[in-house]
């Protein structure tokens, strides 16, 4: 399953004109190891995907940000209380790339997320594809698209939050690093926090580089305790930034109220 659906996004970005030679990361998109990718969500709650994209791409994608024509609203952290930084959630049409990205990740997330259903005892599945999904969210009002991209500059950070947006939730959602640690900003970890119960919070730090993604945990997950699965509830964010700027592109799977 994860394989066809690897094979299915290898495809899909192939008429994609790259400006970029294909062999510049030999295979690195093919190496990637799905069993190792399920064992480390089942174990942490999170699982990165070195490669995912290319510098030059990565570029391109902070570049939308300065243009409004793609986005349904801004977001000012500092505002909300959400921290500091801004954020700007993508407009229907997506642009293309994001679009067919929700598209092939989100069968392997789906038999993931069926998994962790069936371990916790909740009723909900996913269904295969994510058209079927987002009917499902649509049907209940949840109708604009939560793929984001954010913008961090110095001293900038997120506080630790979950992103939910109506009842409907897909419990597994991915961060893309579209700047490079050390050169375009230091410090800006993505953080992620599981608190479980009756216990103190456990803080995992994923590091990352520029085209790297991580894919994690939403709200809860399960885990295999000595009598039986409990749940964990788990939390993101991202520490200061130091200096320089950051971007990131979130993927939500789940449409907003
Ligand atoms: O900037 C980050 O790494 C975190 C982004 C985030 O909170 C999200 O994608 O939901
Ligand atoms: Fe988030």
């Amino acid at each position: 399953m994860h394989v066809i659906a690897w094979r299915l996004y290898d495809m899909l970005r192939k008429p994609m004109k790259r400006v970029h030679d294909e062999t510049a990361q030999p295979l690195l998109r093919n190496s990637i190891d799905w069993q190792k990718f399920a064992d480390d969500l089942g174990r942490y709650g999170a699982a990165s995907l070195p490669g995912l994209l290319h510098a030059d791409e990565c570029r391109s994608l902070a570049a939308l940000y300065a243009n409004d024509r793609h986005f349904r609203s801004r977001v000012v952290m500092a505002r909300h209380g959400f921290g500091s930084g801004e954020y700007k959630y993508f407009a229907y049409p997506l642009p293309a790339l994001i679009q067919e990205f929700r598209t092939a990740f989100y069968p392997p997330l789906a038999d993931i997320a069926n998994r962790w259903n069936q371990a916790m005892d909740i009723a909900v599945r996913y269904p295969k594809t994510h058209a079927e999904y987002l009917e499902r969210c649509h049907a209940a009002g949840q109708l604009r698209p939560t793929p984001l991209l954010l913008q961090y500059g110095a001293g900038d950070y997120n506080c630790l939050h979950q992103d939910l947006y109506g009842e409907h939730v897909f419990p597994l959602q991915m961060a893309i690093l579209l700047s490079q640690p050390g050169e375009d900003f230091t410090g800006g970890e993505f953080v992620l926090t599981e608190q479980r119960p009756r216990m103190q919070s456990r803080a995992e730090v994923v590091p990352l580089k520029q085209g790297d993604a991580v894919v994690f945990a939403v709200h809860h997950r399960p885990v295999q305790g000595a009598r039986g699965v409990y749940r964990v509830m788990m939390r993101h964010g991202v520490s200061r930034v130091r200096e320089g700027h950051r971007h990131t592109m979130g993927i939500i799977f789940h449409d907003a109220l």
